[in-house]
């Protein structure tokens, strides 16, 4: 057993325990989490056919389809068989709520957004009447801001916590903050298990962690491009990075830009992007080829910033602000897992880097090379690669840029103009001709009204680009994983499959309605957040969803804020 699953099995008072639990990254605690409610179970009173007896929310769709397969794995030898079903958007809504509801989803494993939606429904709340455990991964996450409307919604629709369910709670990261909502899912009493000890670092000390202190926010490409190339360059054969951007556009604009430029540090370097603008088919199948590859290069906004688990990823690159500090940890969290080595990379401007001056516990060190020169080596390839980005996708990079660092306008020590001034200099290094047009409705919504430097006016709305298969990773992969259905071969580690598909084993019911309007708060937090907003999304039996198409397709009449 991993310390965290050696801690649970031996140290909670009883397999249905309330318990809050904190283990470093990649340290076995989906597990820790699966064996205790299982095991209670199966050895508890017998349980009615039909019924969700363990309910899992985690925030995000790939995390949620991770677990369900942990579970199918774990599982597998059971009989009668165990059905572990997952309710997250992106797919369809009315054939996959029918298979859970005409299916035995004793495990359900669901994004609180979508399992709001299904809640809606009298039908469904009626399977969980003899709900036994529900479990928060990512507790902290679950518990904020972002998620803790979802969260208490779900709760109003399930039985009272007076009628016994066991409420589980398992993050790397407990801020302080979270012993004030834990109540919300943990009996008073319940226990508080920890690996971490409170002087060590929250990340896994065996990973150095660098900072790339970029001198200007036009050098942030040449500069990721010859951290790419040198770290490539000392370990061509297993070459599988994770490279974070704080956008789902910004993301989608240094994937475009990689797919053009990857050619100049290797020919068969593959290229994969995760963001919330894909549609879910292609993030599933994404999700599966990357976590199959040797080595390869992902450009990811937070969809996959926790919980998830690649095997094998030995570097994590972040380029500009992460959230807090806890999204950082968890972002450097995606490379050595399971006791394997990994190295961290983040890259800021010099307005950016307070944070690693701020945030002393997590020891980041100056990364051992000045990149620089060859930064400025790389300018050329890097132009040319801008020359087939399409203006489009900088324009959304753009707003992008203004909309996500508009939030820590107060630690960059600047104001709207001196952000705009950096979102231009950030333009120009995209090699645009002249700052992208904003949207009046967009300038004033972002507090730019009047601000200098802006190209003001009416954008045409195109249409959500097709996101066809791009170089290497996004290519159509042939009958493979990404388009089996869901039933878990048993060979290999569990293989997440695509929301509803197949019954039995592993059959991942995948409900919930396609991307409604999302509601863009302050910047694109990318986590499956979208509101369930019954205006936009269908009710009633299995009904189809009315109202806007998927994200990022503007559809729908709301204006949908663009980064
Ligand atoms: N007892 C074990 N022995 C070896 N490997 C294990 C063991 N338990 C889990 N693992 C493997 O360790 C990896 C990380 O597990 P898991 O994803 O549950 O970590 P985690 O603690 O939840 O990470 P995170 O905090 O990022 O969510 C997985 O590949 C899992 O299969």
């Amino acid at each position: 057993m991993t310390p965290v699953q050696q801690k649970v099995l031996t140290q909670l008072p009883s397999n249905s325990s309330d318990c809050l639990v904190q283990a470093k990254t990649g340290t076995g605690k989906t597990i820790a989490f699966l064996l205790p409610a299982l095991q209670s179970l199966l050895s508890g009173k017998a349980f009615p056919h039909g019924q969700v007896a363990i309910l899992i929310m985690a925030p995000t769709r790939e995390l949620a389809l991770q677990i369900a397969a942990e579970c199918d794995g774990l599982t597998a030898k059971l009989t009668p068989r165990f059905e572990c079903h997952t309710a997250f958007g992106g797919t369809a809504r009315g054939s996959n709520l029918n298979k859970f509801l005409r299916g035995n989803p004793t495990v359900l494993v669901a994004t609180p957004g979508r399992l709001n939606d299904i809640l809606g429904e009298e039908r469904v709340r009626e399977k969980f009447e003899d709900i036994r455990t529900l479990i928060l991964d990512e507790a902290d996450r679950m518990l904020d801001s972002g998620f803790l409307g979802d969260v208490k919604n779900a709760l109003k629709r399930l039985p009272p916590k007076s009628t016994g369910w066991q409420g589980m709670c398992f993050s790397a990261t407990i801020p302080p903050s979270l012993k004030d909502v834990v109540s919300t899912v943990l009996y008073p009493g319940y226990t508080h298990l920890s690996t971490v000890d409170e002087n060590d670092v929250p990340t896994i000390a065996s990973v150095p962690q660098y900072v790339v202190v970029v001198p200007e926010v036009k050098d942030i490409f040449t500069s990721l491009f010859a951290l790419i190339k040198r770290e490539y360059a000392a370990n061509p054969n297993n070459f599988k990075t994770i490279v974070f951007g704080t956008t789902a556009n910004g993301v989608a604009l240094l994937n475009a830009l990689f797919e053009a430029a990857a050619s100049n540090i290797s020919p068969n370097l593959k290229i994969f992007q995760l963001q919330s603008r894909l549609n879910q088919n292609i993030r599933t199948r994404t999700t599966n080829e990357f976590r199959d590859c040797t080595s390869g290069v992902l450009f990811a906004s937070d969809v996959v910033g926790r919980g998830m688990d690649f095997p094998n990823v030995g570097l994590v690159i972040q380029l500009g602000l992460p959230s807090n500090a806890e999204q950082y940890i968890h972002r450097v969290g995606r490379t050595a897992r399971a006791g394997n080595d990994g190295r961290a990379v983040i890259v800021l401007t010099e307005a950016e880097s307070y944070f690693a001056r701020i945030n002393k516990k997590l020891a980041i060190i100056p990364y051992p090379t000045n990149i620089q020169a060859e930064a400025a080596e790389s300018a050329t390839a890097v132009s040319s690669a801008f020359d087939s980005v399409d203006m489009l996708t900088k324009s959304k990079a753009y707003q992008a840029f203004l909309g996500f660092n508009k939030t820590f306008m107060k630690n960059l020590r600047t104001d709207n103009g001196g952000l705009v001034a950096m979102a231009n200099e950030y333009a120009e290094a995209m090699q645009c001709p002249e700052q992208p047009m904003i949207d009046k409705k967009i300038v004033g919504k972002m507090g730019f009204k009047g601000v200098r430097g802006l190209r003001v006016g009416t954008v045409e709305r195109a249409p959500a680009p097709a996101r066809g298969p791009g170089r290497g990773g996004n290519a159509t992969p042939g009958p493979g994983r990404g388009a089996n259905p869901g039933v878990n071969a048993g060979t290999g580690p569990p293989r997440a499959s695509n929301g509803g598909l197949g019954q039995g084993r592993g059959s991942n019911s995948g409900m919930g309605g396609s991307a409604g309007k999302r509601k863009q708060e302050n910047f694109d937090s990318d986590q499956d957040t979208e509101r369930f907003n019954p205006r936009t999304q269908g009710r009633g039996r299995g009904g189809q969803r009315r109202g806007g198409g998927g994200r990022g397709g503007g559809r729908g009449g709301q204006m949908e804020m663009p980064w």
